[in-house]
């Protein structure tokens, strides 16, 4: 099995697409359709509050119903004098057995439910990375493994103290996990198998890092890593129904309780605009700085506005996020010339601060591939490998925290591998070291005016000043390597299939390592907020330190777009920095407390 295949056709999820594109200008032909739950779907077309008039506007509007607009979807509708519109690219989850059952994750890359986005050439990296984005509703959190963490204290307190953003400081944002409604448990035992367990024991004996049984119970009630100094060995939590494997995803929790097939009916303050692809926010005619509606159009090609009386919320993620404001003339003056469009609103930041977790493999035959697992990668390592004082910009906050974590596949997870020579072997365990605080920062930007381009991502991966990257690559291939040592681990591996035997110095090392490394998929931070004006106290390049940092897209106290009105930015984008561990919990936490800031209209 490599990373991708392609997806089936979709059959399964028929009974949603004509409804869930339902408009209030379409009600009665769709209501005519002769299915109850046609019928029933169409009920909350029409949100209390809204005009009905075909003309479509509501209180608010969430572009995205992804990851993050899911959690703004549920918590703005449970007034019920608020109306919501959500507008989502992708077609309704419900239904769909290959997005709802977990252990299926690996269908969905690369299928009609991926937008599959590729990067511009990476001269110090792999420039083959597809990096998958979902489409479908409940967005990433619908194809993606749903391993689950806590964000780290000393994350949130970095994002706080070197980031100018003293709202989202530990104390702030960490209760907020606790209102997260997926149901998110340790690996349970009957999907732990031997070869995992003997690699989670030899992860923790060779580096004398504590076995941890729950990391989300050691992160927020137990210091952390602090206690062992950056180390810690374990199976996941995740966010999964171990009883029948199912998802527990942001849709899952947050939405299908409140759409017409739940229990207790539709909110029908909710509207949910599903296949509909958001092509630009408009500015309000009268008012040259507040944005008033978002222009979409339908899978069929209708196209159409949506209005929002209070705010529109971008919640489209890191890429789609920045594409959709640039494409609406908000964004770079200079950038947005060089493509023909219109500048509405100077705001450099836009697209800028790219970041993510790139990892690479190190590959092992195995006999066989073992039966129980949640996923295919159920367990995971965190360790230090360079010193507290390699620690770039913010040593002191991390200096007892992992820098290099790994996760596991008990599968051949070859896809670049495959591409760069390697013949794979039948069964196989992959350890994947990747890098949690990575220094590359990298940029969107348009390829041209035409909204149905792709735009150019480019991660910069590997390109930092300092080469932090790659040398912790390098330090995580010799630490899994070593880990492969350990008895009884290494009965189960018969030869190591890459990089080989033969890759043995640094230099050949960071050489492979970057050659075939891969994205755990975590871009970010394209739209970051901070604190308007704020001097940069750290960077990955360190002449801008010291000076007003430019970057800053929205304001931290209210996630509203800097010097507009009227608009808002909620996903992955606005986090300033990742944090050290993989970033779903914390993006849903955001969403829960940005939630609590609209409603109170901070
Ligand atoms: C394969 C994969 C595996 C991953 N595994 C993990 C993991 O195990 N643990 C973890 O913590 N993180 C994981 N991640 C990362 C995590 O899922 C994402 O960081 C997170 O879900 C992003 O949330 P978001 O709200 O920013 O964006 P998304 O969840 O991507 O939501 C964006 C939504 O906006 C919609 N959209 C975009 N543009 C438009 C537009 N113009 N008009 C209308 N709709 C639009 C999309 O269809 C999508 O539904 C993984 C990601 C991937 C891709």
């Amino acid at each position: 099995m490599t990373g991708r295949r392609a997806g089936n056709a979709d059959h399964d999820n028929e009974h949603v697409h004509g409804a869930s594109t339902t408009t209030p200008a379409g009600h009665a032909s769709r209501a005519s359709i002769a299915t109850s739950r046609l019928a029933s779907l169409a009920q909350h077309i029409l949100p209390l509050g809204s005009k009905v008039s075909g003309k479509h506007e509501f209180d608010y509007v969430i572009v995205g119903g992804g990851t993050a607009g899911s959690v703004l979807a549920n918590r703005l509708t449970e007034d019920y004098n608020v109306s919501v519109a959500v507008i989502e690219g992708g077609p309704s989850d419900v239904g769909l057995d290959r997005v709802l059952n977990l252990s299926r994750w690996l269908e969905l890359l690369g299928s009609e439910l991926d937008y599959d986005y590729t990067t511009t050439a990476q001269p110090r990296g792999n420039s083959d990375i597809r990096h998958s984005r979902a489409k479908v509703l409940g967005g990433c959190s619908s194809h993606n493994t749903l391993i689950s963490f806590r964000p780290l204290k000393e994350d949130l307190d970095w994002w706080a103290q070197c980031h100018g953003c003293p709202s989202w400081s530990a104390d702030k944002l960490q209760p907020y996990g606790d209102r997260l409604k997926l149901n998110t448990v340790p690996v349970q035992a009957q999907h732990r198998n031997q070869v995992v367990r003997d690699w989670v024991n030899a992860a923790a004996e060779t580096f004398d890092a504590p076995l941890i049984s729950d990391f989300n119970a050691q992160i927020v009630h137990r210091d952390g890593f602090t206690p062992s100094k950056g180390k810690g060995a374990g199976f996941f939590s995740i966010s999964y129904d171990p009883y029948n494997g199912d998802r527990s995803s942001a849709s899952t929790s947050y939405l299908h309780p409140i759409m017409p097939q739940a229990p207790r009916g539709a909110r029908k303050n909710l509207h949910l605009f599903l296949e509909t692809w958001a092509e630009k926010v408009v500015f309000d005619g009268a008012n040259s700085k507040r944005i008033r509606s978002v222009q979409v159009v339908q899978k069929g090609g209708q196209r159409f506005e949506i209005s929002a009386r209070r705010d529109v919320i971008l919640c489209a993620g890191a890429i789609d996020t920045p594409r959709l404001l640039l494409l609406s003339g908000i964004g770079s003056a200079a950038d947005l010339a060089s493509v023909g469009i219109e500048c509405k609103h100077d705001l450099p930041g836009v697209g800028r601060n790219l970041s993510d977790h790139p990892e690479t493999i190190i590959m092992w035959e195995t006999r066989e591939t073992p039966k129980e697992t949640v996923m295919l990668s159920d367990a995971g390592v965190f360790l230090r490998v360079l010193p507290p004082s390699e620690e770039p910009g913010n040593g002191e906050l991390h200096k007892d925290q992992p820098d290099m974590m790994m996760h596991c596949y008990q599968v051949v997870f070859g896809e670049h591998l495959k591409s760069k020579g390697y013949k794979l072997p039948e069964h196989a365990f992959c350890m994947t070291p990747n890098i949690p605080r990575s220094q590359a920062r990298g940029t969107i930007k348009l390829a041209s005016a035409n909204p149905a381009d792709k735009p150019l991502i480019d991660f910069k991966y590997f390109e930092d000043e300092r080469r932090y990257d790659e040398r912790i690559l390098v330090e995580g291939l010799k630490a899994a390597r070593k880990i492969a040592q350990h008895a009884p681990f290494r009965q189960h591996l018969v030869r190591e299939v890459a990089p080989g035997p033969a890759v043995q110095t640094d230099e050949e090392l960071s050489a492979y390592a970057r050659s075939v490394h891969h994205t755990v998929y975590h871009p970010s931070s394209s739209c970051k907020m901070g604190t308007p004006g704020q001097i940069r106290r750290e960077g990955t390049v360190s002449a801008l330190q010291g000076k007003v940092d430019d970057e800053v897209v929205c304001d931290e106290k209210n996630l509203k777009v800097v010097g507009l009105q009227g608009l808002r930015i909620c996903d992955a984008s606005v986090m300033p920095v990742l944090p050290t561990i993989n970033p779903m919990l914390t993006i849903l936490m955001v969403a829960e407390r940005a939630a609590d800031l609209i409603k109170w209209d901070v």
